[in-house]
């Protein structure tokens, strides 16, 4: 793992957390919901791809939703969503691995467990379509790609710049996202993505994540390569208990229809 002081205090906090937490026990089997068959599925439908993030609470969130996860994870799906991401980081995002068990049985969609797994025993904990392997706080990528898949999981290996972009495509990941948030200092910025993304080779799913709040950006991010994009703060709203999520997930789904960009720009 690279050092630490270079990251946010509030990410020091969440690793400490996470380095505290037990693994499961025993070792999980997926038989795991395909992502590239969903976003092909997607396409030809005419939509675009949106991974929807259910995440209660955040460090830079503006408050907690704390509405049931299922039913967030419905509406989301009912607005269009592709696939979701579901936070089971307890301390500092409101999440747990039981709300992903739930969603996963009530959901056709893939799901992906959004926390920070840092050893193969932190795999082991729930069930998951795909799994998040954030490429700057592991130390043997490479191992933990293939663990993942050992246990059926599909590793999203996430990267912030060229440099770890490498180090993904070197431990052989074949769906990569691209963090649009610096984890130093937790601002973000779409240029991240537009930067990283022609260094991706095609047969790689490239997601764009963190960041997207519009229709606009949303095609920003896809005319910069974006085969997916990963959807949070934009979709739960934090601020207002009673945004309509559906509604909030549809808007960025359709951005590339013809009467979303008609309505725009008239
Ligand atoms: O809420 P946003 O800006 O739409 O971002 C979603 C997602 O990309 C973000 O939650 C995220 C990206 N990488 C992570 C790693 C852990 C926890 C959360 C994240």
């Amino acid at each position: 793992m690279n050092s630490d002081t270079e990251l946010a205090p509030a990410v020091q906090s969440i690793l400490e957390a996470a380095r505290e937490r037990s693994g499961g026990e025993g070792v999980v089997s997926v038989d795991a919901r395909s992502l590239p068959d969903a976003l092909a599925d997607a396409e030809a439908a005419g939509r675009v791809p949106v991974i929807a993030e259910v995440k209660p609470t955040s460090p830079t969130a503006d408050g907690t939703r704390d509405d049931d996860p299922v039913e967030l994870a419905q509406a989301m799906v009912d607005g269009g969503a592709t696939a979701l991401s579901v936070l089971t980081e307890p301390t500092h995002f409101g999440g747990s691995p039981e709300a992903l068990e739930r969603i996963r049985e009530a959901v056709d969609v893939p799901v992906l467990r959004k926390d920070f797994v840092l050893d193969e025993a932190g795999m082991d904990v729930v069930e998951a379509d795909l799994l998040l392997l954030i490429a700057r706080f592991v130390d043997d990528l490479e191992r933990l790609v293939a663990a993942a898949r050992e246990r059926g999981f599909q590793p999203l290996v996430e990267v912030h710049d060229r440099d770890e972009l490498e180090t993904a495509l070197a431990a052989g990941a074949e769906i990569i996202g691209v963090n649009n948030r610096d984890l130093g200092r937790l601002e973000v910025d779409l240029e991240t993505f537009e930067s990283v993304a022609p260094e991706v080779p095609d047969d790689v799913t490239l997601i764009a994540e963190s960041g997207i709040s519009s229709p606009e950006d949303v095609r920003r991010m896809r005319e910069a390569g974006a085969d997916a994009l990963l959807v949070g703060s934009a979709i739960m709203d934090h601020g207002t208990d009673d945004s309509d999520v559906t509604e909030n997930t549809r808007r960025l789904v359709e951005a590339e229809s013809d009467a979303a960009t008609e309505t725009e720009t008239t």
